[in-house]
């Protein structure tokens, strides 16, 4: 009885996502008969499969078991029942694929992270040896950010191995994917035509992994073809829901709302739940929150799934700490600042403190590593290999390091930077510099590094000193190379009049504003962190919201009169990192240049959804044209933030049922070193708007501009 119900629910749920009205009883009932039809085909599947490995099943388990049980509470669960393969088999790829499914059809991030703490623990239990395997594929990875290592699949190829592997013509794909709007959805309906003479055996995650790892590499000539013949051999073995999953996780977007925060608290849980002897109830709590964090900074330290997951079977969660540790080579998130509005607002949270206040400089982040041998990386702020970018960088960065020091980890700005006027260009200088394929004698535009933090030198790891230790460690270790290689000004006062003038000075010198940073207690490298412990003060803001807001375009307007044809203004979204949801935080129209106009319209265009996605929070009244994936992040600046009761955004946080809205907000630039999770946080907003220390009572309405 249990399990109708939960197949009446799923099944209910995936209508509403599809937008279907409620059936009727006499049309449920078919629907049911049939659904059971094919669940027990395969199932079939399945057992076919297990008595190819030479193991054949004594019991044979129902789909629908398997899900209940998924669906259970961390207390109530057992990896056993969920288990549907003999201990030891690899993890069949439909046992993820159906809980995949099961997350999507719920948006609640605590449900998710059950399920999928649920699905870990099960791999835990049965084949431990595919865990790893089994957490990439749930975090929609297939080697760790850092290494570049991209699956570079288009549309195009996709649809193109669809018609091969299930004899369709590409045409009627394609029609077929505007009606549905998502191709892993047309994968799986053309999989349904398809009856095979001989199936292969059934996929298992790390035959999926794997396979998708040598698409990756596939290089040089026909490459594509091979590319295209290992994706059909794997659309060909996918049965199910698994075609799906399969085109998805070669996109690169899983659309369930399954974010690699919730894969890593998960991981963290399932390795607490998979304790023996079990951790006591009532200590559970504590050690599954401890646990969450623990992974999270270890993660943010060596975001290397091959290192962690390892570790953690052989060691458990409590040693990761000790075990995982910095690796020059990896990169470390960056520690981040906190806005603030003033001189007076910086010396108000640095009370007792002592402080530095440095230049800071408006170019590009980069973690600088330089190996034993030589090897030089440099990393982005999004801990993304940017190396190719900086050729005049790697070949000139070991003249800056004195002869003794045989490796570091440098964190600096890089920026774009005249040498003959000895004068810092603007960061749209920066910005027009490629991206990819830098040839050293083609570099047009020179860049400058202004270091600020020493992060290891001579394998020694200086993430846990003080700034002043770092500090000097980096003065000592270097040279500066007048144009080329520069330590960040810096002064250590504290005095309110020099505070200002260093500030305007750094203007003057074409800065943004200042960075003031502890010095000698709290004042160690926080990776991945925005901190307390480093404020910045941009000149800019002083008058307006205190920083500027990196946000997510979910929706367009269609353009009217000179706008025709591009779209006139777009809906904007902070994202919340605790709901995992986009939530609309203002309508913008203004900032853009008719060329960045078009080139955003072009953008955007190709990530038009059908309907907006389960994950996006906006008010039903902002009558929004098309709604986008999101996939882009604008920096926007704005005169200051209101209660709105049409916008989302950091909704519950400042008010119980508003949310905040921007006002006039101006589009300054596209952050192309940020992803749409990185974008500002609901937290942000409402720390912002309280920042603003004004009465909103006076203004509270909808404020949207436009
Ligand atoms: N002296 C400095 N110390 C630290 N960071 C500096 C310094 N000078 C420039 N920066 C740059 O300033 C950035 C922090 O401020 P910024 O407002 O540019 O942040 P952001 O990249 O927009 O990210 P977010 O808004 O999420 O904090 C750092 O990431 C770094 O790139
Ligand atoms: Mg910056
Ligand atoms: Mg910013």
């Amino acid at each position: 009885m249990a399990q109708r119900n939960m197949a009446d629910v799923l099944m209910k749920a995936a209508r509403e996502k599809a937008g279907r009205p409620p059936a009727s009883s006499k049309e449920k009932e078919k629907e049911k008969e049939k659904k059971e039809k094919e669940r027990k085909e395969e199932n079939c599947i399945t057992a076919d499969g297990a008595s190819e490995n030479g193991a054949a099943k004594s019991e044979l388990v129902t789909v629908d078991n398997f899900e209940a049980e998924l669906l259970k509470n961390k207390m109530d669960f057992d990896p056993n029942k969920a288990a549907f393969w003999k201990k030891g088999e690899q993890v069949p790829f439909i046992f993820l694929a159906r809980a995949l499914d099961l997350i999507s059809n719920t948006t609640k991030r605590l449900a998710i992270t059950e399920i999928i703490c649920n699905v870990f623990r099960t791999v835990i239990a049965t084949t431990p040896e595919d865990l790893l395997a089994v957490v990439y594929l749930a975090a929609n990875k297939i080697a760790p950010a850092h290494e570049g290592v991209e699956l570079g699949i288009g549309d195009a190829a996709i649809i193109k191995t669809l018609a091969e592997a299930y004899g369709r013509k590409e045409d009627q794909i394609k029609s077929q994917l505007k009606a549905m709007g998502d191709l892993g959805l047309v994968a799986k309906a053309s999989r349904s035509t398809q009856r095979l003479m001989f199936k292969p055996p059934p996929l298992t995650c790390v035959k999926v992994l794997e396979t998708f790892r040598v698409i990756a590499k596939e290089a040089g000539n026909q490459s594509m073809d091979k590319k295209r013949g290992r994706m059909k051999g794997l659309l060909v073995a996918a049965t199910d829901c698994e075609p799906l999953y399969v085109v998805r996780l070669l996109q690169s977007k899983l659309r369930i709302g399954l974010q690699e925060a919730t894969v890593m608290v998960a991981l963290a849980q399932a390795a607490v739940l998979s304790e023996q002897p079990r951790v006591p109830a009532s200590k559970l709590p504590e050690r599954l929150e401890l646990a969450a964090q623990t992974m999270k900074s270890v993660y943010s330290i060596l975001p290397v799934f091959d290192k962690i997951v390892p570790i953690l079977l052989s060691e458990g969660i409590e040693k990761l700490s000790k075990l995982c540790t910095f690796t020059p080579g990896v990169p470390v998130g960056p520690m981040l600042a906190k806005p603030t509005k003033g001189v007076s607002e910086v010396l108000d949270k640095f009370q007792d403190l002592e402080f530095t206040c440095e230049y800071k400089y408006d170019g590009e982040r980069a973690q600088i590593h330089y190996l034993e041998d030589g090897t030089v990386e440099i990393y982005s702020r999004n801990a993304e290999r940017n190396t190719v970018k900086f050729p005049d960088i790697v070949a000139a960065v070991s003249r800056y390091k004195k002869p003794e020091v045989s490796s570091f980890v440098l964190d600096c700005e890089v920026v774009a930077y005249d040498p003959e006027k000895e004068k810092i260009l603007p960061f749209q200088v920066l910005s027009t510099r490629a991206r990819k394929g830098v040839i050293l004698s083609d570099i047009k535009v020179k860049v400058c590094i202004f270091a600020f933090d020493l992060l290891y030198i001579n394998g020694r790891n200086l993430l846990n000193e003080q700034l002043i230790v770092r500090r000097e460690e980096l003065y000592t270790s270097f040279t500066e190379v007048k144009g080329e290689f520069l330590f960040a000004t810096a002064t250590n006062t504290r005095e309110v009049d020099e505070m200002q003038k260093f500030l305007d000075a750094a203007i003057n010198d074409c800065c943004e504003g200042l960075i003031v940073k502890t010095l000698k207690t709290d004042a160690t490298y926080e990776p991945a962190k925005r901190s307390n412990n480093w404020l910045k003060l941009k000149k800019d803001y002083m008058d307006s919201v205190g920083d500027s807001l990196d946000l997510v375009p979910v929706g367009g307007y269609l353009g009217r009169g000179k706008r025709t044809g591009v779209y006139g203004a777009f809906l904007l979204a902070c994202y919340d990192e605790d709901s995992e949801t986009y939530q609309s935080i203002c309508k913008i129209g203004t900032g853009f240049s008719e060329v960045v106009l078009e080139e955003r319209s072009a953008s955007l265009r190709q990530h038009v959804l059908e309907k907006p996605p389960p994950y996006y929070r906006y008010g039903e009244t902002l009558g929004v044209d098309v709604w986008f994936e999101p996939v882009e992040v604008w920096e926007v600046k704005a005169a200051d933030l209101s209660i709105s009761p049409v916008h989302k955004a950091a909704n519950g946080l400042v008010d119980p049922v508003k949310g905040i809205s921007l006002r006039f907000p101006r589009l300054l630039r596209l952050r192309e070193d940020k992803t749409p999770e990185q974008a500002t946080s609901a937290a942000q907003v409402a720390e912002l708007y309280r920042a603003q220390k004004i009465t909103h009572t006076a203004r509270d309405g909808d404020s949207d501009e436009d």
